[in-house]
């Protein structure tokens, strides 16, 4: 490990307070210290280190001009936030970034009250700091709020709704728009494409014309009609910037890396009196001052621990490849044999898995942007048409097209899948990343399927089910993370819908489980027989339709059913439940457990150490099978 920077600036700072009264040289050396205290912390930890290292000088400004907290500061997505972390009194934390007990990898309110709005989940920035400026504005307070939005969240609709409401609204809202000209992975879209050229036509303001510009746009109350007039002149024949035309002060490009500039810009825009939005447009790196983060801005967006000498990233050791690799391999072998099959992606190619997809068919892979809800609609468009079109999401980025997936697709019967990776616990990422609720949020729709893999072969069946099945809408979840290392088929075979499969029979005991739980159930079924007791293993494959006559059967043969899912309440375990009760095979005494995600958050760790706290490990299995038994047990111990 590289020793720890030297920074007898940064020393000096607990709270943002105890930089204001540092000059601009001053602050220029701490944003240096600051960077090589982020760069430190984050080869320690992992995370996401290009977007802090583009945020360094923005940080520094926005809290020297500022008074945070009592002015609002929120960032968008919050993972470029650990410079301003360390500068709001987490210093001391800051190397539990990520880990179990530590500090969170985003913005979060019950973490700091520097953190007036927790995030994750991208291009809620506007809205939110719209929100605190109206409500400033009818409690009659005065404090300031910007909202820090990258290019890659400003593709987003939902910032596009911000603005159009903000434009109207005539609330004092500073937006400072991040450009790096990067998302995850390099910008698509118009927007983008806009962005590059609003940069390349208008070279950086000089520090002169920006105050110009600046001091224009504020005038004495008596001038400002006049100068109304003359802007809306000046755009008509200019054509306005698109943000102007939405009704926000533009004021850019700047350099989002030079303090002389970002300084009084910031003073200027804070002390200007009128009521109107204004967007700053800072043009950054990502990766800023680290060599190897600058030369590879994707590969560094989300890091491992990495030798900061070499910038080598610490590598697992050798094993079976991720489940999204597995999909992605089984997606592009499906694609193979059926031209009709595309993949829709927003901005996530290489999480998904779609960069191996496009490679192989670039004229049938879409990326759409930061745009769940565009990219569903789109597909469900695509599959009016009689193409095959695959979802490649997150769960928990799914979340946000859910109208889209109820409106567009269930109610039409059309057959999109939805191959939604990261399902279950995440690890890292925590809470806001966990796909926790697709099974229980899908699960209610009429008409839709769905599939779980247990293992990559499963996994490898259930694409091929999807690209086989034309009746209406499917969805199939696996988890973050490396699968186990069965050997796969060359090409997966179909699934009959609505079936499951049982791994072994027993008696007494059965575990029904839906995903990649299967493992520890085998593991409990280990426990529960060197306990003398016999149990059951099945997956159930599908939570719909369920596998009813497998279900009642096992209902009927066993003492006490359990299921397992990675889910939180109201999935799969419920749908069970609610079949059995309608059924009335409750009223039979069987003694019915159904594990799950517990009803509250799972905060960031390990995803082992995730699952322990979630009850769903072999243990507690176990745990949960001798309780359902009580002394029917008889307290068996397990033989060594
Ligand atoms: C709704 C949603 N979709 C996708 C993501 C995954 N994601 C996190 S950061 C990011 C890129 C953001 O790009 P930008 O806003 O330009 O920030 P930068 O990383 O370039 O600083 C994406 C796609 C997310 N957090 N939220
Ligand atoms: C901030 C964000 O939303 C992404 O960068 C996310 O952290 C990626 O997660 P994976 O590492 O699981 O791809
Ligand atoms: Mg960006």
């Amino acid at each position: 490990m590289t020793a720890r920077p030297v920074t007898p600036l940064l020393d000096r700072v607990n709270v943002p307070a105890d930089l204001r009264n540092f000059s601009a040289e001053q602050l220029k050396q701490l944003a240096d210290e600051l960077r090589a205290e982020t760069i430190h912390v984050v080869s320690t930890t992992g995370g996401h280190l290009g977007a802090s290292l583009g945020v360094v000088e923005l940080t520094v400004a926005i809290h020297a001009v500022f008074d945070t907290p009592h002015d609002r500061l929120i960032w968008d997505v919050g993972h470029q936030a650990y410079p301003h972390k360390i500068l709001t009194g987490r210093r001391d934390r800051i190397r539990t970034l990520r880990q179990g007990g530590g500090l969170s990898g985003f913005t979060r309110r019950s973490e700091s009250e520097y953190d007036p709005f927790g995030a994750a989940h991208s291009s809620t920035s506007i809205s939110a700091g719209l929100g605190m400026a109206v409500a400033r504005d009818l409690k009659g307070d005065d404090r300031h709020v910007i909202a820090v939005i990258g290019d890659g969240a400003m593709s987003a609709g939902m910032a596009y709704e911000a603005m159009n409401n903000a434009g109207a609204q005539k609330s004092r809202l500073i937006v400072i728009l991040n450009d790096n000209d990067m998302s995850i992975a390099p910008p698509v879209g118009a927007l983008s494409a806009y962005l590059s050229r609003l940069i390349s036509s208008r070279p950086f303001l000089s520090l002169r014309e920006v105050m110009a510009k600046v001091a224009r746009r504020f005038p004495a109350p008596l001038e400002r009609a006049a100068r109304r007039a003359d802007e809306y002149a000046r755009g008509l024949l200019t054509g306005g910037t698109l943000f102007e035309e939405l009704g926000f002060y533009y004021v850019g490009p700047v350099d989002g890396h030079e303090l002389d500039h970002l300084l009084p810009i910031l003073r200027n825009l804070r002390d200007a009196e009128d009521a109107r939005p204004i967007l700053l447009h800072a043009v950054t790196q990502k990766g800023r001052g680290y060599a190897p983060a600058e030369a590879s801005a994707d590969k560094y967006h989300g890091v491992q621990k990495f030798n900061v000498i070499t910038g080598e990233q610490q590598k697992a050791p050798p094993g079976p490849p991720a489940y999204t690799k597995v999909f992605a391999k089984a997606l592009i072998t499906e694609a193979s044999a059926d031209d009709r099959i595309v993949a829709i992606t927003a901005a996530m190619p290489g999480g998904t898995g779609l960069d191996a997809f496009a490679k192989a068919f670039p004229t049938r892979c879409f990326d759409v942007g930061i745009a769940e809800q565009h990219a569903v609609t789109f597909a469900a468009g695509m599959a009016t048409e009689g193409m095959k079109p695959f979802v490649a999401i997150y769960s928990t980025f799914l979340q946000r097209a859910y109208d889209q997936v109820v409106h567009d697709v269930a109610l039409q019967s059309l057959p999109v899948r939805f191959a939604m990776d990261r399902a279950g616990l995440v690890g890292a990422d925590g809470a806001t990343h966990a796909g926790a609720y697709d099974i229980a949020f899908l699960g209610c729709l009429p008409g839709m399927t769905l599939m779980a893999a247990a293992d990559e072969v499963e996994l490898t069946h259930m694409v091929a089910t999807a690209a086989a099945f034309d009746e209406g809408p499917i969805g199939l979840r696996f988890p973050r993370g490396d699968s186990t290392g069965l050997a796969l088929p060359e090409r997966g075979t179909p699934l009959e819908i609505g079936r499951g499969r049982i791994l072994r029979e027993g008696t007494t005991i059965c575990l029904l489980s839906y995903g990649t739980r299967l493992a520890e159930a085998l593991l409990a079924a280990d426990d529960f027989a060197a306990r003398g007791l016999s149990c059951t293993v099945a997956d159930a494959r599908f939570a719909k339709p369920l596998d009813t006559a497998l279900i009642e059967r096992l209902a009927r043969e066993h003492a006490v059913l359990i299921t397992l899912e990675e889910g939180a309440p109201g999935g799969f375990g419920a749908m069970v439940l609610q079949h059995l009760a309608k059924t009335g095979l409750l009223d039979r005494g069987l003694r019915i457990r159904t594990l799950c995600l517990p009803d509250r958050l799972i905060d960031h760790d390990s995803p082992r150490k995730q699952y322990d706290e979630a009850g769903l490990n072999a243990p507690q299995i176990v745990a949960a099978g001798l309780a359902a038994l009580g002394s029917d047990a008889q307290a068996r111990p397990a033989r060594a």
